[in-house]
């Protein structure tokens, strides 16, 4: 049986939960939050995050105790918010993680401050070569796994045929299908990226843009996305590839994705933090913006979209200001 640590309490953590031991994996479950422990072990759900979903206590053990969720594990899976997971990961010795198969984030964003990949945060900390890491990415909503809708993965690894194809075959069901693929880097920056562009459509949707904007908007986003990949990371790759375009448009045009809700309300009017607090969960795009825009002054790319929801976000800039400025920019 194959042993994962799961680190999170939140949608994603809880849906990757769901689908790996229902596959008959056995999951540590680490969660920071002592009740939702205790909620966990006493009813076999998680209270405050899809909280239908019903685990088998036979194989889903979860924890307050770091150590001991990691100790066992063949896999460690990352699903704490980026913003959240450099003071996790730094409670683990730098040799905690040495003999384990692969170390796989589920984490879209970048770890704040350094402005680095999480996978590269883990890589340099945690001293693994790059063919131990991995990431899980795909248009997939955690809300729509809980319903089993039929969902697609994309597990990127420089790993192809090993790390990557077997952790596949852990997530594989009736309802999930997952797929290889070697572009790690790419795969984890559009990831950011399109966070910020999603985020940004709710700002314009909050304005009273309608959909003739957003999908001018996208369209225009796929060609910054290309851009900052090329100057970052450059590689051929087909970014129509539902791992980049895919989880753009989900993101961009679902009513669960958190980005464009948050972006929704700040184009309404909300402030950042009345927008937080009320959403209760937690949009990438606000941490990623500052990250991706920091790294572009070295890389000076070309990037309306990033530069306008960084002004509307940390320059308090109002949001029908610029937007004014970005339709002008759009084509
Ligand atoms: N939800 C989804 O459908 C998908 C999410 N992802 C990615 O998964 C990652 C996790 O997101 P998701 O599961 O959606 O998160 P949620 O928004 O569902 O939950 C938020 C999580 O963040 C934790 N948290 C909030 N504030 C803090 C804090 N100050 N310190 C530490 N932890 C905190 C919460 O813990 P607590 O409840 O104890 O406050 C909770 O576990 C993100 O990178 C996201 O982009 C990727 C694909 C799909
Ligand atoms: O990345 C995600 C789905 O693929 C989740 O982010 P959003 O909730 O902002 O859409």
């Amino acid at each position: 049986m194959e042993k994962i640590a799961m680190l999170g309490g939140g949608s994603w953590a809880t849906a990757l939960t769901k689908i790996l031991s229902e596959n008959g994996a056995r999951v540590d479950w680490w969660l920071r939050s002592k009740d939702d422990v205790q909620h966990l072990l006493r009813t076999g759900h998680n209270p405050r995050y899809l909280s239908a979903v019903q685990f088998d206590r036979n194989l889903v053990y979860p924890t307050t105790d770091l150590t001991d969720a990691v100790a066992e594990a063949d896999w460690l899976v990352l699903a704490v918010p980026a913003a959240f997971v450099q003071p996790v990961l730094d409670k683990l010795g730098r040799d905690a993680l040495r003999h384990k198969s692969g170390v796989v984030s589920a984490i879209k964003g970048m770890i704040p401050g350094k402005n680095v990949l999480v996978t590269d945060y883990v890589q340099e900390r945690f001293r693994l070569p790059a063919a131990r890491l991995g990431v899980i990415a795909g248009p997939c909503h955690a809300e729509e796994v809980a319903l089993e809708k039929q969902s697609y993965l994309t597990i990127g690894s420089p790993d192809v045929s090993g790390l990557a194809n077997s952790f596949c075959h852990l997530l594989r069901n009736r309802y999930v299908s997952a797929h290889p693929a070697a572009d790690l880097d790419g795969i984890e920056y559009c990831a950011v990226m399109k966070n910020i562009i999603a985020l940004t459509g709710g700002i314009a949707h909050g304005l009273g843009y309608g959909d003739n904007f957003l999908a001018v908007l996208v369209s225009n986003a796929v060609q910054e996305i290309r851009r900052f990949l090329q100057a970052i990371s450059p590689q051929p790759r087909d970014l129509s590839a539902s791992a980049y375009l895919g989880d753009l448009l989900v993101t961009a045009y679902s009513q669960f994705s958190r980005n464009r809700t948050f972006g929704n309300m700040v184009g309404r009017g909300y402030s950042v933090k009345s927008a937080q607090l009320e959403m209760n969960m937690i949009a990438e795009g606000y941490y990623a913006v500052k990250s991706i825009h920091e790294l572009n002054r070295q890389l000076k790319v070309n990037m309306p979209i990033t530069t306008a929801a960084y002004n509307v976000l940390y320059e308090r800039i109002a949001p029908a200001v610029e937007l004014e400025i970005l339709k002008e920019k759009l084509r």
